[in-house]
């Protein structure tokens, strides 16, 4: 039978889907064991206490075939929701994040990279040496974070708050975008 949306009034509200993540640490001293990473496992610390469910977590080489590679995968063969990478976003010669999405992104999300952005602009002007950018492929919402404990705990608050509603809205969703 079809429901007339009565038994969500009775029952109350219906909890979010819990979507799927995964963590991708990107540098190269930390796949070579010399730094430890405290970036990744903040963020898998933070996705979950927010409520998402880890799918996976690693540490690549900063190269722009290994992190294409590992990207194809999580989302072609593992379809996690969303992926936060952290790392290479920078100017150095070995920073190529961004230069990895353009290879496999479908569409760019340039609002939450430019928030991201703008909101790590009033903690220090280096923000702007920041070139990471937020896209999607397939059914899958990519943020790029840089690579230090501090940037990364910074920005991924400033996107925080619009995931659930991303994540609905790439999935297929109708949401309101009032709600
Ligand atoms: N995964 C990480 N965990 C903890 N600190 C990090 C991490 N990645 C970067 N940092 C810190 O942020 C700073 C700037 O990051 P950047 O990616 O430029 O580091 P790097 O050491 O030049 O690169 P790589 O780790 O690829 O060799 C680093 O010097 C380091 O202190
Ligand atoms: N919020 C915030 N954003 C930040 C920073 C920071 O400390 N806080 N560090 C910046 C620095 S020092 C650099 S070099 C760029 C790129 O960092 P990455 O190369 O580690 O990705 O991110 C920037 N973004």
């Amino acid at each position: 039978m079809k429901n007339n949306g009565n038994d969500r009034q009775l029952a109350g509200p219906v909890p979010a889907p819990a979507y799927s993540f995964a963590v991708l640490t990107l540098s190269d001293k930390g796949s070579r064991g010399e730094r430890e990473d405290t970036s990744g496992p903040y963020l898998v610390e933070r996705l979950t206490r927010e409520g998402y469910v880890l799918q996976s977590y690693a540490i690549i080489p900063d190269q722009l075939p290994v992190i294409v590679d590992a990207l194809i995968a999580l989302v072609d063969r593992q379809a996690v929701d969303l992926i936060v990478t952290t790392g290479g976003t920078g100017v150095a010669p070995t920073d190529v994040t961004p230069e990895a999405m353009l290879q496999i992104i479908d569409k760019e999300v340039p609002g939450m990279a430019e928030a991201m952005r703008a909101e790590s602009l009033r903690k220090t002007p280096h923000a702007m040496l920041s070139r990471g950018k937020v896209g999607i492929r397939g059914q899958t919402l990519i943020v790029n974070l840089p690579g230090s404990l501090k940037a990364a705990r910074e920005n991924i608050e400033v996107v925080l708050p619009v995931l659930p509603h991303a994540l609905e809205k790439i999935g297929g969703g109708t949401a309101d975008c009032a709600s």
